[in-house]
This record gives structure tokens, sequence and C-alpha cells, in this order.
């Protein structure tokens, strides 16, 4: 797909042919098929008249003007020019024509599905290919307005295109069989239409800035409106909703006030365009018939493939009109697609196989925005050791915890595992020995099984893996107590659990998947401390069997780690087990007994 919109039809074109490839050429082709056929049965509508008007059953060509070839045609394959033969003829053509235009719509309802298909694909391997730090820089609102509401407006856009293309192409058939008709008359109509056009140049112009105003709003909605769902509980306790709702409603009126404005130009387009057009073609006929002594037939010929031709102008300016109204949509999911290459994770080929030995940061900085979180790391955590990072509130916990998953990358030093550069191997198969639990318990609104599985076949191996880790996080009993055992629906439309339970359906799912880093970041510190505890000893059982890195506020949490790292504004502090950081830090006394550990 091209990465930039470029603002012409062209860019337009390039857009959707990058996406379509040859299926919209064959398209194209089909669509002027189909204006020939249309044109040569209108042409045959001369003789038919003629024979009409004469009684007589044969037919001159002279009111044909160029056109005249379809008749003589009748005579190089040794037809009659009849009554019957014509008749015959233009059925027959227009049989054609219908079966044509049947398979030009099938190729658009299969252009629009592969389209969409393409689109929504492309979108989520965006998704899976965006960095954190990226997702970090983009709004939320904007990304989930771009994956739901304007990928629509982008699919009509793209059906608005084709209809424009085609009639475009409709229409250039018919202005070619209208010159060949009476050339005169073509000219003038094409010159009426060309100045009537210019006169609804400004409308399109104006309804397309108009619509990349309502996507801009639409982009502000989503965001508001997400962190309403998000601080649902928040805002509804403090009365705030009535504040959010207030911007919500402003940027509605908008939006509303917006697509008015739209509508009313699209009103004056549908309403003066045909009148336009009929009083450019009764002024051509009369300078025509009356100055130029052109013959009547020729230009009837040409007028009714101008009458056919114009109506498909008025055509190409609806779907273009169309086109335009939805551009915003394009627009959006283009601008997004180029901040989303820009911020895509470029990852090696070489797959991590194995974590065996060590982790070992070197000097290592970390930058937000070129402010440093972190400086000059230095720490060697080996394999199934549990390590724990404290410090204050910003001191860098999480930050270091991030860099570790490989969702920050480095600004300076070495991050080595199993003494190889972390950055030289594909970083997905080095998180998928990481599992990653979090203060906020990640459930998924599914069934127990699959919240834990993550959606793994239900073949008896994985069943009875699944009911060992549901054991280790002491779950058997609330999941035997389930209606629906392990089947019951959890998450939004399911039951409702309490957050110690939540919490270790994810820590089961973490321990499913078989990792060898456990990252806890404050995955206790939302609970009661009865619920801690209990927590913390599954935790504590899991100590020696998995490499475990904890970060939390509690040190009573942290008391059996074998390293505890003490930060301090984004540096290493002092680092010791328990007992030896009692005995190097003040700090840390301090915070023991600030705590009564
Ligand atoms: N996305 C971000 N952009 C810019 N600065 C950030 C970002 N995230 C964190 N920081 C800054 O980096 C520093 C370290 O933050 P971090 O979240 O790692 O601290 P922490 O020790 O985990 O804090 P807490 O205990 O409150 O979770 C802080 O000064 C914070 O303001």
């Amino acid at each position: 797909m091209a990465l930039n919109l470029k603002h012409s039809p062209f860019g337009y074109f390039r857009y959707f042919y990058d996406t379509l490839g040859n299926q919209l050429l064959f398209n194209i082709v089909l669509s002027v098929f189909l204006g020939l056929l249309d044109g040569l049965g209108l042409a045959l509508f001369i003789p038919l008249l003629q024979f009409v008007n004469d009684g007589s059953n044969a037919a001159s060509t002279n009111t044909m003007g160029g056109m005249s070839f379809v008749i003589h045609a009748f005579g190089w394959v040794g037809l009659p020019v009849n009554l019957f033969t014509v008749l015959a003829f233009m059925v027959l053509v227009f049989v054609v024509k219908g079966l044509v235009n049947y398979w030009l719509s099938m190729e658009q309802v299969d252009l629009r599905q592969r389209y969409m298909i393409a689109l929504r694909m492309k979108q989520i391997v965006d998704l899976d290919n965006l960095s954190y730090q990226g997702f970090l820089k983009l709004d939320a609102g904007r990304i989930q307005n771009a994956v739901t509401a304007e990928v629509g407006k982008n699919i009509q856009a793209m059906i608005q295109f084709l209809g424009t293309l085609k009639s475009i192409l409709v229409l250039i058939a018919y202005i070619v069989l209208a010159f060949i008709a009476n050339w005169q008359f073509a000219f003038f109509i094409i010159a009426g239409g060309a100045l009537s056009n210019f006169l609804y140049k400004q409308i399109t112009e104006s309804v397309k800035a108009t619509s990349i105003e309502i996507s801009k709003r639409g982009n502000l909605f989503s965001g508001f409106i997400i962190q309403a769902i998000q601080s649902f509980k928040y805002l509804k306790a403090t009365n705030y909703f009535l504040g959010f709702s207030g911007k919500l409603k402003d940027v509605i009126d908008e939006v509303v006030r917006l697509n008015r404005k739209i509508g009313r130009w699209q009103s004056v387009t549908a309403s003066t365009r045909e009148p336009v057009i009929i009083l450019i073609v009764a002024v051509v006929i009369i300078v025509q018939v009356n100055f130029m002594g052109s013959s009547l037939g020729s230009i009837l010929l040409s007028l009714l493939l101008f009458y056919r031709a114009l109506n498909g102008l008025v055509l190409v300016q609806m779907s273009w009109q169309g086109f335009m109204q939805n551009l915003g949509g394009l627009q959006t999911i283009a601008d997004l697609k180029v901040l989303m290459h820009e911020e895509r994770e470029v990852q090696p080929e070489t797959s991590f196989a194995k974590f065996e030995k060590s982790i070992e940061l070197r000097n290592l900085t970390f930058c937000y925005n070129s402010k440093p979180a972190l400086s000059n790391i230095n720490m060697v955590i080996p394999k199934n050791h549990t390590v724990a990072f404290i410090g204050e509130s910003g001191s860098g916990k999480s930050t270091l915890a991030n860099v570790i998953t490989t969702l920050l990358k480095t600004s300076d030093g070495e991050f080595l595992v199993d003494g190889k550069n972390i950055y030289d191997y594909n970083l997905d198969s080095f998180r998928g020995h990481i599992g990653y639990i979090s203060q906020e318990p990640v459930i998924f609104s599914d069934d127990v099984y699959n919240n834990v599985t993550f959606w793994a076949p239900r073949t008896p191996e994985n069943e009875e893996r699944f009911w060992s880790v549901i054991k280790k996080v002491s779950l058997v009993e609330f999941v035997d107590n389930l209606e629906d055992k392990e089947n019951t629906t959890l998450g939004d439309n399911g039951i409702l659990m309490s957050g110690g339970q939540k919490q270790r359906i994810s820590i089961a799912r973490e321990l499913f998947k078989q990792v060898d880093i456990l990252i806890l970041d404050e995955a206790t510190s939302a609970l009661d401390s009865q619920t801690e505890r209990f927590i913390q000893d599954s935790i504590d059982e899991l100590q020696g069997e998995y490499t475990m890195i904890v970060i939390a506020h509690r040190l009573s949490t942290i008391k059996n780690a074998d390293t505890i790292y003490l930060l301090d504004k984004g540096q290493l502090l002092a680092s010791g087990n328990y007992n030896e950081l009692l005995g190097i830090s003040e700090r840390f006394q301090k915070m023991v007994s600030l705590q009564h550990v």
C-alpha cells in the first residue's frame, strides 16, 4: 500500500491500486466495454426512428453522422437492414450489456471484500508491529477510531471512488461516440459541461475540507469516550461524569453542524444540476440548427449519447462528492499508517531459542524524550533467581522492567542475555519466554479455560496442564464451584471475580505459557493484605523454578528475594539480599522502619 496519500485523482487511484492491483484495472476494462455497448445500442435508435417515420423497411445512413458504420456493419456480414434485424441486434447488444453489467457488479462486490480484508489485515499487522515506545506516543482514541469507524468510511470512499471511475469511463465512451455522431454538437456540450463543473468545484472543495474536519472530531470523540469508559467508576463516584458528557456533547454538536453543512451543499448540487444541464443543451441545439445548418438526425443521436453522458456526469459528480465526504476516513487511516510505519519495530530474523544462564545489564541508560529515566545500570540476574526492584515512586522500577521485557529499547549501554546482545534476536521470540503480571489483571471476555490457556486447543495434554496451573495458583475450588466449571465466561459479560481471583487467573496464564522469566510489576499491591499474602505464598512457591523480577512497594513482598536492587532517580543506589541491604543502606533501613516490616 502506498504509504502517503497524495491528494490528486491519480494519488487516490495509486492508493487503491496498491491494495487491489490488476483486479482494479480489469474493472476499468469492463467499465469501458459497458459504455461502448450502451453507446452502440443507442446508435440503433436512429434507424429505428427512421423506420417509424418513413414507414419504410430500408434505412438510410446519412442521419447517423460518423456512427453510420453500425448500419454498414449489417451489410458487411450479409444481413439486410430492416426493422427485424435492427431490433434483434439491439436486443442482443443490451443482453450482452446486461451480462457485462452483472459481471462488473460481481467484480465490484469482490473488490470491496478484498479491500476490506486487506485494510483490516494491514491494521492488525501494523498494530502487531507497532513498538511499545511508538504506542506511548500515539493517542489511544485515535487508534480506536481508525480501526473502527474510519474503516467504514474508508471502504465507502473506495466504493465511491470505483463508482466515480466507472462513471467517468462510461462517460468517456459516450462522449467519444457522441463526437463520432456530430463533433460540433459534442464540442459545445463539453465546453458547457466544463463551465458548470467550474461552478461546482468550490462546493466539492468545501465538502472535502468539512469531511476531514468531521474525522478529526471523530478522533477526539473516541478519545473522550474511551477515557470516560476507562474511568467510569471514578467519574461516576465523583459526579465528574457530567463535565465529561458536556465535552462529548460539544463534539457531537460540532459533528452535527459539519454534517448539516455537507448535507446543504449536497442538496444544492443535487437540485441545480439538471436544470443547468438542460439549459446548456437547449442553447447548443438552437445555435447549431439555426446558425450552423447541422442535420437534426446526427444532433439527435449525439444528444441521445450526450443525454446518457450527462447523466453519467451527474453520477460522476455525485459519487465524487460521496468520495470526498468519506475522504476524511481515508486520510485518518493513511496518516495513522504513516505514524505506525515510523514507529514500527524492526526486528532481526534470528529467533531466541532458550534462556540458559543470565540476564546482564551493562552501563544501561534509558531516556524518555532525551530525559534519562535510567542511568548507568549494571546488574546480573542469574537464571532462576528472584530479584526485586524497589525505590520511590518515579525512581525507574517499571521502566527497568519494561527494558528487560524489551518493550523499551536502551538508549545506551548493553543488554545481554546468556552473554549475547538481545537486540540481535527477534524480540518477539524473546518475549515468548516472558510472563508479565501487572497491577491490573488482564482478563479476556471468554471462559476460564481460554483465559488461562490463551485459546489453546482442548487436547488431553493441554487440559491436564490447565488443571495443573490452576492448582498451582490455588484456584481449583473456585473453578469447581462455577456453574460451568472451566467453561464459565469471565470478563466483561461473564461472572464477577474478586481482584485476587483475577490476579490468580493472570498468573495461571503466564504459568501455562511455560515461560522462563516472570515479571511481577506491583502484582499484589492492589489487593488487601490477606489476599496479598495468599498470592504471595503462590509466588513464593515458584521461587527457584522461574527467573523472577518483582517490583513492589511493600517490602514484605520481597523479603525472600535473592537480590534486591534499590533505585533512586533512575540510578542503582544499593543491592544485596534483605539482610545485606539492611546493613549497607540507610535509605533501605528507613524504608523498612517506615513500613514496620
Ligand atoms: N511514557 C513516559 N514518557 C515520559 N516519561 C515517562 C514515561 N513513563 C515514565 N516516565 C518517567 O520516567 C521516570 C521513571 O518512571 P517509572 O514509571 O519507571 O517509575 P516507577 O519507579 O516504576 O514509579 P511507580 O512506583 O510510581 O510506578 C519518572 O520520572 C516518570 O515520570
